[in-house]
């Protein structure tokens, strides 16, 4: 890694940028990069993973990466590497530098050389805009301390979806690079509707609802922002900072409408407050705006206000729609503490092949919540982004190192290259950070019993396992047993008329139970009833686009 990427003051442990995992995660990520070996990345990985709160063990012995140093400036480094103080001199940095002279501690040296948070960012196509360059350097210093960032997301409905999901991952990085995350649930600004990129009030949410969505957005947020998930990573190890997670009610039930104008109102101008992108598309739109709507951007800003003084949150990030809302924040930060030091950064909305922003007010969101889609369909999802958008999305869906996704984006363009294997890796890595490896576990059993030809044999148990995933339906025996596939597959609703099952059987596309159909005129007999009660029947090409229906009989 180049001097030129050395943050002074910010010696977290990092291998190349990313963050140190225990165990065998560590070694594979380590090991992808090819310049150590497995066994010793796994060295460094344990070694790491297992550094006591203390701080009594040294590297030197476990990890072989601090050849030549004091114990003093290891325990330093050391305990600096798990995120629990940044307690690295500039003595021990410089020596760290200069020391490095052969391979292996060079090699070493860049085991300990963090990343800028906002480097990283802005490799990943994850920034749109920042409140000035001061935020590259609040976010490395001084002595690496950890900052406070936090995101807000607003309990609009049971589940956050696919472009929340930008928010998470921006937090993680934030976490991966040493800071501590702060998701912030809007339950009093859900009351009150941000008017955000909308061209219409939203309407008024129930307390009822409000309610419901916060539990159901902060399991999510919960699951996902999780520190140590996964059978290998061992709890509390990891060193990362846990998440903190808040709600804006906490605050604002006890605000009155009197303290509000006195402590907030009074400091904001109200022709800024038009300026702002939010407020003057709306005013030049025929339905106006709300009084309600228009406050909307004094509370996130207040919200940040307090954040700021009370908690030490020194940065709010969010989709580029909330930029308004972030600098209302850092405006009224200034005006009424009178101080700098508060921070924006925004990152681009995350579009659907369309055009349109992935959300839930458009419809057809991609929702995080196991229980309102499941991990096989959110797998499925991204299994089936088209080869324009996979690379792209790897680069901000994904935790996947620069030089894999290149790795990746070059076997492409390659005549050996097996066609999707991009998409596997990008519904591989979002589905196991959303749903955890069991999640994945599951989206990729019913993949491979819903695969045609698939060697996973189809039995009751399969069928019912996806059943919630694939559209059903019941018919007697009698329209179904001895008939001709093609006449079922248009009385089931499959296919719209002979012709078209006839086409499709003759390009390969139909498949009962997962096998080719090839004659026209086949028959369904008792054999073909798995459990003598179902069949799958699916049409379409292999691997995408296929079409399921489950038929009870
Ligand atoms: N498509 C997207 N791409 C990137 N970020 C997004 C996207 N959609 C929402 N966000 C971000 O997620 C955070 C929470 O947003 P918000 O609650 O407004 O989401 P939303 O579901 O899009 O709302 P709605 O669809 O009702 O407008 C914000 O920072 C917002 O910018
Ligand atoms: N306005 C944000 C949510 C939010 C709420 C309160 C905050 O303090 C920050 C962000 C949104 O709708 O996406």
């Amino acid at each position: 890694m180049a001097a030129s990427h050395i943050a002074r003051g910010a010696m977290i442990f990092r291998l190349h940028g990313l963050s140190i995992h225990p165990g065998a995660y560590a070694a594979r990520t380590v090991s992808h990069l090819a310049r150590f070996s497995v066994e010793k990345c796994v060295q460094n990985a344990v070694s790491l993973a297992d550094f006591p709160k203390s701080g009594k063990m040294s590297f030197e012995g476990r990890g072989k990466c601090l050849k030549g140093f004091s114990p003093k400036q290891c325990r330093q480094i050391s305990v600096s590497a798990l995120g629990r103080t940044r307690a690295i001199s500039t003595e021990a940095e410089e020596t760290l530098r200069t020391r490095s002279t052969s391979t292996e501690e060079k090699e070493s040296f860049d085991l300990i050389i963090s990343r800028n948070v906002i480097d990283v960012l802005e490799e990943r196509g994850l920034i749109e805009s920042t409140t000035g360059d001061e935020l590259r350097l609040h976010c490395s210093g001084p002595n690496g301390s950890p900052v406070k960032v936090y995101c807000g997301f607003d309990p609009t409905a049971e589940s956050l979806h696919l472009g929340n999901l930008l928010g998470i991952i921006v937090l993680s990085w934030f976490q991966r690079c040493g800071h501590i995350p702060v998701a912030l649930m809007g339950g009093a600004t859900a009351r009150v509707g941000d008017p955000s990129g909308k061209s219409v009030e939203r309407p008024v949410l129930s307390d009822e609802a409000i309610e419901r969505n916060l539990l159901g957005i902060r399991a999510v947020l919960e699951d996902i922002l999780k520190v140590d998930r996964g059978s290998e990573k061992k709890p509390g190890k990891s060193g990362l900072h846990p998440p903190v997670i808040m709600n804006n009610y906490d605050w604002w039930k006890d605000f009155s409408l009197l303290e509000f104008l006195r402590d907030v109102g009074k400091y904001a101008r109200v022709g800024t407050m038009m300026a702002k992108e939010s407020v003057k598309r709306r005013l030049n739109s025929e339905e106006g705006m709300s009084y309600t709507e228009f406050t909307y951007q004094l509370l996130q800003g207040y919200d940040f206000l307090k954040l700021f003084k009370e908690d030490g949150v020194s940065v709010q990030i969010g989709g580029s729609d909330q930029w308004g809302n972030i600098t209302a924040g850092t405006e009224l930060i200034r005006k009424v503490l009178q101080q700098d030091g508060s921070h924006g950064l925004t990152w681009p909305l995350l579009l659907k092949s369309d055009g349109t922003k992935f959300g839930k007010s458009e419809g057809g969101a991609v929702w995080l919540s196991a229980s309102m889609l499941s991990p096989y369909k959110f797998y499925q999802y991204l299994f089936g982004t088209t080869d324009a958008d996979v690379i792209k999305l790897l680069k901000v869906l994904t935790f996947l190192d620069k030089e894999e996704i290149q790795r990746i984006e070059s076997a492409m363009g390659t005549p050996g290259y097996v066609p999707n294997t991009a998409q596997r890796r990008l519904a591989e890595e979002v589905t196991r950070f959303v749903h955890g490896e069991e999640g994945l576990a599951d989206a990729q059993k019913a993949t491979d019993a819903l695969a045609p030809g698939a060697s996973t044999k189809l039995d009751v148990q399969a069928l019912e396992a996806i059943v919630q995933d694939v559209p059903s339906c019941s018919v007697s025996r009698a329209e179904v047993l001895e008939n001709p596939l093609v006449d079922i597959c248009i009385k089931t609703g499959l296919l719209a008329s002979k012709a078209a099952a006839r086409r499709l059987i003759k390009q390969g596309g139909l498949y009962l139970n997962n096998e080719k159909v090839t004659d026209e005129s086949q028959v369904l007999n008792t054999v073909d009833l798995i459990d003598d009660r179902m069949i799958l029947l699916s049409a379409g090409k292999k691997n995408k686009l296929q079409k399921h229906l489950i038929v009870e009989a």
